[in-house]
């Protein structure tokens, strides 16, 4: 079939509509109608050409909700009709990793996911006869796409399509990191480095553990006022002070922080973020993606004395069986996903979120591929961007 998609032809240039091929579901994958889809700072890394798996050309987009349309010989789990997530962490009951009970990491369909194909081996995407490539095995930035059926989540029907892309990715990862990862308890102090929608999740999911006090830390002071809102006590701006933020953190903490959150992909602060733990307890988790070739540093004297480092993937949620009852929580309002949302635009418009992250100026763009159907809804959080 025919399908309308933002193809990224290259590294570190915008976005083209194109009109490409869509080839049907094969046995054990779903074609899905995309119905929304949010950019994600991890979006425009692997556009930066950042990404070591970064393949070009690509459709990109992996936060997204969508309907099942069809479906390939095999599938049992979902039918037509049914509103599922996309899952850039897929989830295969008989996968080794899923077994263990240890993590989320299903690896089933890890090594083809990042060469860009199916799970057998090609695409499903192609222009006038050219190979595009699939991205985080989800490809969201297209009106269809296929997908394994082990990656996707069906989520209630509740569940506004309008506003249910930022379930695909930051809310979960924000969420998960501090429940699955870190296990934040009650009456801890968290310092959230990066209020972007997964800092700002790691906030919400703090805040809803009873965190006795969240600190929240970023360059861009414009991103304070809905961090408080989510439940931050403090905010900071590493630039306000001439000393390294990890020594004012411990200095405000009376020793450090219980936790910490990484949620920016800079290997200085993941530094900053370990060294303002406090010693003996303190537990730094890692959630932003650093470029090809960085690394981490500190002394290890930082470890022995009990500080520990480590990181989480898509917030440790198993995809299939946790992320559909996070959505019915949402749903029941023990958390709200509109203050995530502030930009609606169309698909022709998708380099304009870009411009948005970059610049600082949005937490979460939501693109509409139907925007008559989703983006008069009248309680439609953000602004409309006109075309
Ligand atoms: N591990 C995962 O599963 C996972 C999932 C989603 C996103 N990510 C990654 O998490 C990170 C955050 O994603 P996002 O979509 O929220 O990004 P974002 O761009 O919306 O937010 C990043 C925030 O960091 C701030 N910032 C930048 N440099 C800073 C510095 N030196 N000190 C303090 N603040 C600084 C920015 O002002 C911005 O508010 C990205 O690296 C993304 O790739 C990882
Ligand atoms: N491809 C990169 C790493 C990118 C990365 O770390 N991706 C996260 C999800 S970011 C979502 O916004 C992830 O889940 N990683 C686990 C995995 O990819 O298996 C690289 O090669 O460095
Ligand atoms: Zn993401
Ligand atoms: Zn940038």
């Amino acid at each position: 079939m025919k399908v309308r998609a933002a193809v990224a032809w290259e590294a570190n240039r915008p976005l083209e509509i194109e009109e490409i091929d869509l080839e049907g579901p094969k046995e054990g994958e779903v074609l899905v109608r995309i119905v929304t889809t949010s950019l994600c700072h991890t979006d425009m890394f692997t556009l930066s050409g950042r990404d070591p798996e970064g393949l070009f050309p690509a459709v990109l987009g992996h936060e997204g909700v969508g309907i099942v349309e069809e479906v390939g010989r095999g599938v049992t789990s979902v039918v037509p009709g049914d509103h599922i997530i996309p899952l850039y962490t897929p989830e295969d009951p008989d996968c080794p990793y899923i077994k263990s009970g240890k993590t989320n990491l299903c690896q089933t369909i890890r090594k083809t996911q990042g060469q860009g194909v199916m799970p057998d081996g090609t695409s499903r995407f192609s222009y006038k006869g050219q190979m595009i490539h699939h991205y985080m095995g989800t490809s969201t930035f297209a009106e269809y796409t296929v997908l394994p059926e082990i990656a996707v989540a069906k989520i209630s029907k509740e569940a506004p399509l309008a506003k249910a892309s930022v379930m695909g990715c930051a809310v979960p990862t924000g969420m998960g990191a501090v429940r699955n990862t870190a296990k934040v308890e009650a009456g801890a102090t968290v310092a959230v480095f990066g209020l972007g929608a997964v800092g700002m999740a790691v906030i919400q999911g703090a805040k809803m553990q009873g965190a006795g006090r969240i600190i929240g830390i970023d360059t861009n002071p414009e991103k304070f006022a809905l961090a408080k809102s989510l439940g931050a006590h403090d905010c900071i701006n590493p630039a306000d002070f001439g000393q390294p933020i990890q020594d004012v953190i411990v200095e405000m903490t009376n020793g450090g922080v219980d936790y910490s959150f990484e949620c920016i992909g800079n290997v200085n602060v993941m530094r900053a973020a370990l060294e303002c733990c406090h010693k003996g307890w303190g537990e730094c988790t890692v959630i932003g993606v650093a470029g090809a070739g960085e690394e981490i540093a500190t002394r290890p004297f930082q470890l022995v004395t009990g500080r520990v480092w480590r990181g989480s993937a898509f917030g440790g949620v198993l995809g299939r069986s946790q992320l559909p009852g996070m959505v019915d929580e949402w749903l029941r309002g023990d958390f709200d996903v509109d203050p995530y949302i502030t930009h609606n635009m169309t698909h022709e418009q998708i380099n304009t979120p870009f411009d948005l992250l970059h610049a600082g100026k949005s937490i979460r763009s939501v693109i509409h591929f139907q925007p008559n159907d989703t983006m008069l809804v009248n309680d439609l959080p953000g602004v409309i961007v006109p075309a």
